[in-house]
């Protein structure tokens, strides 16, 4: 018999590890890569690298709690997840096993409409679910899916606007995957015996996003906005939240870092709609580095699906317990009682 003296995955890198042992290599691919040069994806985790904390000493507050409210729905931990297509690539059973895992948690999971299971299915595990959007030309289409969404219990729309094309994807060049296998499908595009191709438009416009507010009571977010102009536009349109976002640097590379957005977005905003971010939250300093910068919440895309590819729902589990730890350490070594308190003037220091 050999010993083994390894302790499995410890934080999130080392699930990525583990994630890329047992995915089929073009798969792996599929969900680590950004756009081109993947600038990006690099700049989104080195914008958290670069900042540094300045905690407060003897506020003898006592731990933290992490519970919060992110847009009237009730949440353990400041961290959602981030919407992120075929997670059937990465475990058979797919979304639910992320699903149950966010529940458990007592997490948001934001469920991506091109999900490998139907809406109706991940929210049939009881989690607590917002519905992710690419508006699609059809409207009266686009409209089927959120009275769908809303009727499957979903709380919140998020609706991406970082996407008028599709990014351009050299490794899934290099690798010829383009498309799901044939066993799997974007089970939400079903209509009766074909699957509708998804449009991502550059006929797209605030025009929509009126007609979207006008759609559903449900709060509506946008998802992907870097500059603080667009921000401004999001609120005239009625729009209740913002996802500072860059797509994990899938879409336009060289997009500036989401994190590096996140200053100047607030600042337009002022406070009017609660603003979340995601891209390169890796652990839980990162996301008390976002918050005193000016986000409600943070989501993280890739950290669940290698926790997803690894363990399926038990793996997600470990992913969101690890971040946990991690921030309630962070936020005590901070002197923060909780992720309201997070603040630029308590930090006063977070270096630019
Ligand atoms: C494999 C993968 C698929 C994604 N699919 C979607 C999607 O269908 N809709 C969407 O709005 N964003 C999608 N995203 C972007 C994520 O919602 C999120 O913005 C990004 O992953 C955050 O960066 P992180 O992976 O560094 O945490 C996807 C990201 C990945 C990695
Ligand atoms: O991979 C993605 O990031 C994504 O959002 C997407 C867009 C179109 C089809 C499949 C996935």
């Amino acid at each position: 018999m050999t010993l083994d003296l390894t302790p499995g995955p410890v934080n999130v890198r080392d699930f990525e590890t583990a994630a890329r042992d047992r995915l089929d290599p073009a798969h792996y691919d599929y969900f680590a890569s950004g756009a081109q040069d993947e600038l990006t994806v690099a700049a989104n985790e080195a914008a958290f690298r670069r900042r540094m904390l300045v905690p407060r000493v003897l506020r003898g507050g006592g731990p933290p709690r992490l519970e919060t409210t992110v847009l009237g729905t009730p949440a353990a931990m400041p961290v959602l997840l981030a919407p992120t297509a075929f997670h059937r690539l990465a475990w058979p059973e797919g979304e639910p096993a992320t699903a149950r895992a966010a529940a458990s948690a007592g997490v948001i999971m934001i469920a991506a409409m091109l999900s490998t299971v139907s809406i109706e299915d991940i929210a049939a595990t009881g989690a607590t679910l917002w519905f992710q959007l690419y508006p699609q030309p059809d409207m009266a289409f686009t409209e089927s899916l959120v009275r769908r969404a809303e009727a499957a219990g979903c709380r919140a729309l998020v609706v991406t606007v970082d996407s008028p094309a599709l990014g351009r994807n050299e490794r899934g060049d290099r690798n010829g995957f383009h498309d799901l296998p044939p066993d799997l499908h974007c089970a939400n595009m079903r209509e009766g015996g074909h699957v509708r191709q998804v449009v991502l438009s550059p006929h797209i416009s605030w025009a929509d996003i009126g007609r979207l507010r006008s759609m559903t009571t449900l709060p509506l977010l946008l998802k992907g906005v870097l500059h603080p102009l667009d921000a401004r536009l999001a609120v005239e349109h009625g729009v209740d939240g913002i996802i500072v976002s860059n797509h994990g640097g899938r879409q336009l590379d060289t997009a500036a870092a989401s994190l590096d957005r996140l200053p100047a977005v607030a600042e337009a905003v002022a406070g009017r709609v609660p603003l979340l971010l995601d891209g390169g939250v890796r652990r839980g300093t990162d996301v008390v580095k976002a918050l005193a910068l000016g986000a409600t919440a943070v989501a993280v895309g890739r950290p669940v699906l290698w926790g997803l590819a690894t363990a399926g729902e038990a793996g997600v589990s470990r992913v969101l317990s690890l971040l946990r730890t991690e921030l309630e350490n962070a936020l005590t070594l901070c002197g923060a009682t909780g992720p309201g308190e997070v603040t630029r003037d308590e930090l006063g220091g977070i270096l630019a």
